[in-house]
């Protein structure tokens, strides 16, 4: 029986073709695309000025990212879990520090209880997470979808055009994401007979992208619905005319927007 940290002891293989670039590094292109680290690095000045909480989302973003390189370089077991967790506990320190108190369930009425009833529902999912763990990418893939239902019902609420704007790139970015990641898991054998197996680098690239529009969103409404003596405004780094941006937020003097 093989070790659960030998190298393709997981329960998933990605399209990519083993050991075909390197004898160390099982999937070569899934493990050195990096985007998430270095779109990170360019997010990190910029959200700190702003906000010190999104410190710790970096962060764990970044340990994400690590743990996801281990993965696709491995494939093994402990490599799949490391990803899969990492995920899921990055997702739940971002609801419990910045998912908004007028979401909260009826039954919850302080942040502090919401911390509670995420850590225990997180806690429960990572104990089920290694029961099946080929479905919990799945599972993972499904909380985009309640994000994508926050982000309709903010934007009925706001007529900021720049927050219309980064919301309608982070759910392009997302789609051309997720349909990636689908295409690699489901018709890995058309892109094989293509010799063009590398759908799910593309994902890695694409999600980063759409969480570099994300992460400023989460911040904009974090900072308009728990500071209200903050006005935030949405920016682009160099310029919004640019075609290549870096999304950041501004504070500037109090004047609710949405
Ligand atoms: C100020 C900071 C705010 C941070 C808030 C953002 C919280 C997002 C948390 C985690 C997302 C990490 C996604 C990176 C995944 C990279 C690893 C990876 O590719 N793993 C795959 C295997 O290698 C695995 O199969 C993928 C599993 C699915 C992950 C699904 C994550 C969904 C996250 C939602 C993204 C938001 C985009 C907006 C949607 C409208
Ligand atoms: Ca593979
Ligand atoms: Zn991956």
């Amino acid at each position: 029986m093989p070790s659960i940290f030998s190298y393709q002891s997981a329960e998933v293989d990605w399209c990519e073709g083993n050991f075909e670039r390197s004898t160390i590094i099982a999937e070569y292109y899934n493990t050195v695309n990096r985007t998430t680290l270095f779109s990170l690095l360019l997010l990190t000045p910029l959200n700190f000025l702003v906000l010190e909480s999104a410190g710790v989302g970096l962060l764990l973003l970044t340990t994400a990212s690590i743990f996801s390189m281990y993965f696709h370089m491995t494939l093994s077991y402990v490599g799949q879990l490391l990803d899969e967790l990492s995920i899921l506990w990055t997702l739940a320190v971002a609801y419990s520090f910045w998912y908004p108190t007028i979401y909260f369930p009826r039954c919850i009425k302080t942040r502090k209880h919401f911390f509670w009833l995420t850590g225990v529902t997180t806690l429960i999912s990572t104990l089920m997470s290694f029961i099946k763990p080929a479905i919990n990418a799945y599972a993972l893939n499904c909380i985009a979808f309640h994000l994508l239902y926050l982000t309709r019902r903010e934007l009925k609420k706001c007529d900021d055009k720049r927050v219309h704007r980064m919301a309608t790139a982070m759910v392009v970015w997302w789609v051309l994401a997720i349909s990636s990641w689908i295409s690699d898991r489901w018709l890995c054998g058309l892109w094989q007979a293509i010799s063009f197996p590398y759908f799910h680098s593309f994902w890695h690239v694409l999600i980063a992208l759409s969480l570099l529009y994300c992460c400023p969103l989460v911040i904009y409404f974090h900072v308009s619905y728990e500071m209200p003596s903050f006005k935030p405004k949405l920016e682009y780094w160099p310029s919004d005319s640019w075609p290549v941006v870096v999304p950041y937020v501004v504070l500037e003097e109090s004047h609710k927007q949405c």
